[in-house]
């Protein structure tokens, strides 16, 4: 039996440091770097439908809606690429061009629940593939798709979806988040003046371990022009605790991991709780 419909999650993803990479088109362009892959990503349900449409939700923590929206200029692309004309519901529940990979969360999820909804046989990588060139082409990210294949503390060595990516299973968690607000992802992407500034700031040594990660990170975001004031004071009250914590890039954010986290974050404002993910996009309700 066809199901009516497909609901698919994927988590979001925190870079901590990254590089843009050009290739010689947007499959072989990307980035390479460091994050964290988290529990709190994008819900996508899609239905069959005469005509496309898009509806954006974001939910606050209590249920409440923060923002809605009927436009996804990635998502609208990614489907007439494909094809096909389906009804698509998305729900977040972190803020959008903070820094938590959400465009890239947004267009696994989708293409994910239209590839088994009408049954297209995209597999895994013709998903990834597609979410990624769309990525680049809207300059809405460049390694977020690579690193939501899967789950944990990502360091991703090639750029695109098929590179070298190690992932580790060994943050302190919970992982918990502060935004100050957004930052244009094409704004900074696009800008070869700031791309120069962040690729001198990327760190000459990988990290092998979570505190490793994080010093590559700080060093990355005071060297990269990214860091705000508004980071550089959370930043600076989180050394003075002992908890690890760094810049959303690219958000105007901090996140950090351990148990006293949240009590030093809630002193700059509201709190987003999450984890390390321990896996990737996965289907959540629809499977034929
Ligand atoms: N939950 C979502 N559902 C549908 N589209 C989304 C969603 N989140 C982001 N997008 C699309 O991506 C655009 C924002 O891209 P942007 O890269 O700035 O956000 P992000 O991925 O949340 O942030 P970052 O790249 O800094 O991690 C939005 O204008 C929208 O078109
Ligand atoms: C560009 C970026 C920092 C934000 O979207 C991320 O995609 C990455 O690590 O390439």
């Amino acid at each position: 039996m066809t199901a009516a419909s497909v609901t698919v999650f994927c988590p979001g993803h925190i870079s901590g440091y990254f590089k843009r990479v050009d290739g010689s088109n947007p499959s072989t362009t990307g980035s390479i770097g460091a994050g964290i892959v988290i529990s709190e990503g994008v819900t996508a349900t899609v239905k069959s439908a005469a005509r496309s449409s898009v509806l954006v939700r974001n939910r606050c923590a209590d249920g409440t809606i923060r923002e809605i929206s009927r436009e996804s200029s990635p998502l609208t692309y990614a489907l007439d690429q494909l094809g096909v004309t389906v009804a698509v519901e998305t729900i977040c529940r972190l803020p959008i061009s903070a820094g938590f990979g959400l465009s890239a969360a947004a267009l696994l999820s989708t293409l994910a629940a239209a590839d088994h909804l009408l049954d297209l046989r995209l597999g895994a990588d013709g998903i990834a593939e597609r979410a990624h060139e769309t990525e680049v082409l809207f300059r809405t990210g460049l390694g977020d798709v690579a690193a939501c294949q899967g789950g944990g503390r990502v360091v991703r060595t090639d750029p695109g979806i098929h590179g070298t990516i190690l992932r580790s299973f060994d943050v302190d968690t919970p992982v918990c988040a502060v935004s100050f607000g957004p930052i244009r992802t094409p704004d900074v992407l696009g800008s070869p003046a700031r791309m120069a500034q962040v690729a001198a700031a990327f760190p000459e040594k990988q990290p092998e371990n979570v505190v490793e990660f994080f010093t590559c990170c700080r060093e990355f975001s005071a060297a990269s022009g990214l860091e705000t004031v508004a980071v550089r004071r959370v930043l600076e009250e989180c050394d003075r605790q002992g908890v690890l914590a760094a810049m959303t890039m690219l958000g105007d954010g901090v996140f950090a991991c351990g148990k006293r986290a949240s009590t030093v974050l809630r002193s700059f404002g509201e709190v987003y709780p999450m984890d390390m993910a321990k896996a990737g996009v996965h289907i959540v309700e629809g499977a034929a």
